[in-house]
């Protein structure tokens, strides 16, 4: 069964719009768990416009399941996640203005940044998964950069497929997904997937990639919480994500 943890950051969204404390970041993280997610994800920008850095902090003892941040690896950010020591850190490259995240990384160009950033995270204990597009050429690179995981950067997956519900397993984009995952398994990187994923396109996409240990999802499914609750929600995507 694939893990399914939650991105929280909407829920900061939501609070942030009236400068009190509802909804609790925390209280709603708790509560997710509770409901059956395998983890919680943040994901903090340097506008703090939804997860502040002070979230962060706060949600490391009170997070039970797997704490996975994300972002890019600035300065700022690697003090912060070397402080918190989540379980796992989600290396973006997202630069500081991006409205949300829209391409993974280029393993091969950054390979010494990636280098030193993991080895810095390693030495703290913390799994690292670095947010790739799906192309074969730059699975190896990440497993040089000494990558744990790949997040496989679902947005081109999730527009396609909506696109052409009908017969997804035709589009090129697929194949690219299904041999980028086959390629990292080979060389014995994890895969996880996140970005977009949603009620409609999640069951497909677990069908066909295998060995995927973990997505993480935020924007649609706290929207589909508006209409069917959060814990019947996690259950409905959990229900997606079975073998
Ligand atoms: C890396 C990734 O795909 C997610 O973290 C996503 O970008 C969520 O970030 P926002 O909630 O800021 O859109
Ligand atoms: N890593 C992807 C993530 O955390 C959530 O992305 P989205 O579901 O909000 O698009």
């Amino acid at each position: 069964m694939t893990k399914l943890s939650v991105n929280i950051n909407k829920i900061a969204t939501l609070r942030n719009a009236r400068g009190g404390n509802l909804p609790d970041v925390l209280q709603v993280a708790q509560d997710i768990e509770r409901f059956g997610a395998d983890g919680i994800t943040v994901h903090p920008r340097p506008d703090e416009r939804h997860i502040r850095y002070r979230d962060v902090y706060d949600l490391k003892p009170v997070v039970k399941t797997e704490f996975n941040i994300e972002g890019y690896p600035s300065k700022d950010f690697l003090k912060m996640v070397l402080e918190v020591k989540p379980q796992q850190c989600t290396l973006v490259p997202d630069p500081p203005d991006a409205i949300t995240s829209s391409t993974g990384w280029d393993t091969i160009q950054h390979q010494s940044q990636l280098r030193e950033v993991i080895s810095a995270l390693h030495q703290a204990g913390i799994r690292v998964s670095i947010f790739l597009n799906p192309e074969v050429r730059l699975v190896e690179a990440a497993k040089t950069a000494g990558a744990d995981r790949i997040e496989l950067y679902t947005g081109p997956y999730a527009e396609e497929y909506t696109k052409a519900r009908t017969q997804p397993q035709n589009l090129q984009l697929f194949n690219d997904y299904k041999n980028t995952a086959k390629e990292a398994a080979a060389i014995g990187l994890g895969i996880n997937a996140g970005h977009d994923l949603n009620l409609e396109n999640l069951r497909f996409f677990k069908l066909h990639i295998e060995h995927l240990a973990e997505v993480s999802i935020g924007h649609a499914l706290i929207a589909d919480a508006l209409y069917y609750g959060l814990e019947n929600t996690i259950q409905l995507y959990k229900r997606q994500l079975q073998d």
